[in-house]
């Protein structure tokens, strides 16, 4: 009898440790970081940082109607909002949109206002709730249907040939709106891209290192950093300043040590990074506008990729965001940015295929300023530079956009896994529109980091934002010092 009492106390005992044991372990946060953290390497200190671009405050374009209030955000229960779209009367900043110094060749193209595509929804995340960040998984109930049928378009004709041309229908999103997915907070976020960066960069400072770390070096030691430093794609420039900083370093005989040689060579290459320089994203609204960004890169770089994270970012940070499919040459693209839209929880605006970009970026901005969003960022066509035609295009794009609301930000998007290659569309399209910052993809699939450098001083501006990997959180504010650190492993 006695051995059966305490057979039994011994077995309840041990099954309730169990169940404890196992609730506990769910419910942990720091488990679950645990599990997603990766090695040392890339550490952003801080999150994205947003400001205010300084031209809004002055020309405070016309704004219709009385604005919804910006600032955040109660949820609201899952979608929609379906605002049919308004067949637009002409208002003088409309016609503006034709720009007749520009006539080029083909004759007067005719600006035509697209109807903006009923946006999808409108969902505000709540962002008092963070805590849970679960980026992947999808909210189990289902937006509902949009419908909307958009009324005729009047179109809008310029004035001086007069050739008219009826716009293609708007497209309506026809199909159930898919689910919106939950946004996770940055600073969570930020912590599982951990590691990604370190793993691509660390043969650099391994060779660096390990050449720098006995103290005295010949010219032949020389030599090699400035062969790595290349190889590296830190381009000649940056690398003749970095190996001058350096010899004057050694020459003073602080360096004895690896450890002295890391802190040398992170001093240098973290000061030829220009920590000083504005990489906030000036995305937050003026007082009579949304804070303007637009997007500009050839096609493939992860212009519409990296669109879609930023405003995963801003929204997540409570802001109200409006997505511009001004990519009107590839229909998937206008697409793929409503897809984004419709995950983060962004209004999109889009126009039928082939549509004129400038029209549409001009209307995204319209309506951003109608309907209150904070932040417009519209996502342009990429057609690789047989230059005048598409360049043009882009300087019309933001001149247009300008009509309209300043533009506060122009974000130029380089793969850096194509090297040089990036520079050389750096130029071109810096040549066409005042470049403010810089998005650089794909640093998890290179092994040099040094297009960083090149870029930053190729162009005088700094390198903004980091992609690093294709999941809708891989994006990374970018930081010198945090870059540095994974560079030389
Ligand atoms: N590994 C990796 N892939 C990325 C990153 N950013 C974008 N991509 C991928 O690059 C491919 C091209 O991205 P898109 O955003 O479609 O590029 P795009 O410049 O908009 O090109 P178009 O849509 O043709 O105009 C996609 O497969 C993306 O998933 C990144 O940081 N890392």
């Amino acid at each position: 009898m006695a051995v059966l009492i305490v057979a039994l106390v011994v077995g309840t005992v041990l099954y309730r440790k169990r169940q404890v044991s196992l609730t506990s372990k769910a419910d942990q946060p720091e488990a679950l970081e645990e599990t997603k953290d990766r090695s040392g390497g890339y550490k952003s200190a801080g999150g994205f940082s947003f400001s205010q671009g300084a031209a809004g405050a002055t020309e405070a374009p016309p704004k219709p109607e009385p604005v919804e209030p910006r600032v955040v955000e109660k949820p609201i229960a899952p979608p929609v909002e379906q605002q049919p779209a308004e067949a637009a009367a002409p208002d003088v900043a409309e016609s503006a949109l034709v720009e007749p110094e520009v006539v080029e060749p083909e004759v007067a193209e005719p600006e035509v206002v697209e109807p903006e595509a009923a946006a999808p929804e409108v969902v505000e995340p709540d962002t008092a709730e963070p805590a849970v960040a679960q980026p992947e998984t999808v909210e189990p109930e289902v937006a509902e249907t949009a419908p909307t049928e958009a009324p005729p378009v009047e179109p809008v004709t310029e004035e001086p040939a007069g050739t008219v041309t009826p716009t293609a229908p708007v497209e309506a999103p026809s199909q159930p709106a898919p689910a919106i997915e939950e946004i996770a907070p940055t600073a969570g976020r930020l912590g599982r891209l951990r590691g990604r960066l370190a793993r691509s960069q660390n043969a650099v400072g391994k060779s660096l290192l390990g050449l720098m770390g006995g103290g005295d070096l010949d010219e032949d030691s020389w030599e090699e950093i400035e062969d790595t430093l290349i190889i590296a794609d830190l381009g000649s420039a940056v690398t003749q300043e970095v190996v001058g900083k350096l010899r004057a370093e050694i020459a003073t005989g602080s360096v004895k040590s690896e450890e002295q040689a890391r802190a040398t060579l992170k001093k240098v290459l973290v000061e030829a990074l220009h920590p000083e320089m504005d990489r906030s994203i000036r995305a937050l609204p003026h007082e009579a506008a949304p804070g303007v960004l637009l997007v500009v890169g050839v096609n493939g770089t992860g212009k519409t990729t990296s669109t879609g994270k930023l405003a995963r970012v801003l929204v997540a940070d409570g802001r109200r965001v409006l997505l511009g499919a001004a990519d009107t040459f590839r229909a998937a693209a206008a697409d793929q940015l409503q897809t984004w839209a419709e995950r983060v929880g962004a209004e999109v605006v889009r126009g039928a295929e082939g549509a004129d970009p400038a029209a549409i970026a001009f209307d995204s901005v319209s309506k951003g300023i109608e309907t209150g969003v904070d932040v417009v960022i519209v996502d342009t066509a990429g057609r690789l530079h047989t230059k005048t035609g598409l360049m043009d295009e882009l300087g019309k794009v933001k001149r247009v956009v300008e009509k309209r609301a300043p533009v506060d930000e122009v974000l130029l998007v380089l793969d850096s896994t194509i090297g040089q290659n990036g520079l050389v569309q750096a130029r071109v399209f810096a040549e066409v529109v005042d470049i403010t910052g810089v998005v650089l993809t794909k640093l998890d699939g290179t092994a040099k980091g040094g297009i960083v450098f090149q870029v930053q001083h190729e162009l005088g501006v700094p390198v903004k934002l980091v992609g690093l990997g294709e999941g809708a959180d891989d994006l990374a504010p970018f930081e010198p010092e945090a870059f540095v650190d994974a560079l030389l492993g």
